[in-house]
């Protein structure tokens, strides 16, 4: 990449976030995108739309305005998903990257408008609740502003909430898919690939469990999962623990 191109850090970041979609078998064709953003400078680079994964550079991502959406930089259209990326920059200022992808298993539950349970650790670890799903967009939503209005329903779903933002870095927008965030871009591709996971351990979960129900996974060991990873007690950062003997 030429050193005199603009935002060469987060572009680099940005590319290779982009470039795991694929690698993790979350991409069909061209489908799917992940940005990051630079507050700073009022600014977050994109993938640009319909590129695919093995012909893209860092020259190619797109550079957005937060404020407007104005193309700051870029010979390509950004990505058809730009809007609703600019809409959760902008309701959550704790988000630094924004990844969108059409997952298999994720889809399937947000094509069902059913949220990803949490039905084991492997979830908890990085969602602490279930990946939740939008209501539909109505037809006025469809007609006007689509894309910034299907980040609109994923705020709404969170009432704002920046805190629930942060614990459950995702939702499934009804009939599409999965939108997920993180401090990073990288983090937030991080936690499209856990949303994949989770929604076919949950699929395969599901179809294992016995008919007429099934005891839920106590709350206290979910709870403990979520806490060893995130906030005041993550192990990460700290001293590791004293052995037990
Ligand atoms: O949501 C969709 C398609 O439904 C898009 O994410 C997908 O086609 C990727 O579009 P872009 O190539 O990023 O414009």
């Amino acid at each position: 990449m030429s050193e005199s191109l603009s935002f060469g850090d987060l572009r680099r970041e940005v590319l290779a976030a982009n470039l795991r979609i694929p690698e993790a078998g979350l991409a069909t064709l061209t489908w799917g995108n992940v940005s990051g953003v630079d507050r700073d400078a009022g600014v977050f680079v994109i993938k640009p739309s319909g590129v695919s994964y093995a012909d893209l550079s860092a020259e190619d991502l797109v550079v957005v305005s937060l404020e407007d959406g104005r193309v700051v930089e870029g010979h390509l259209k950004p990505s058809t998903d730009t809007e609703t990326h600019r809409c959760l920059y902008r309701a959550f200022p704790h988000i630094g990257g924004v990844t969108h992808t059409h997952s298999t298993h994720a889809v399937a539950f947000a094509q069902a408008r059913r949220p990803i349970p949490v039905l084991g650790t492997t979830h908890a670890d990085t969602f602490n609740g279930p990946v939740p799903v939008t209501e539909d967009l109505t037809a006025e939503q469809c007609a006007r502003d689509y894309e910034y209005n299907t980040g609109q329903v994923i705020v709404a779903l969170l009432e704002g909430d920046a805190r629930r933002a942060e614990e459950v870095p995702g939702a499934l927008v009804s009939r599409h898919g999965p939108f997920t965030w993180g401090a990073t871009a990288t983090a937030s591709l991080e936690n499209a690939i856990v949303c994949e996971a989770v929604a076919e351990m949950a699929l395969h979960t599901l179809a294992l469990y016995a008919p007429g129900g099934h005891p839920e996974p106590p709350r206290h060991l979910l709870d403990r999962h979520f806490t060893r990873k995130h906030g005041p007690d993550a192990y990460y950062g700290n001293p590791a623990p004293a052995a037990v003997r």
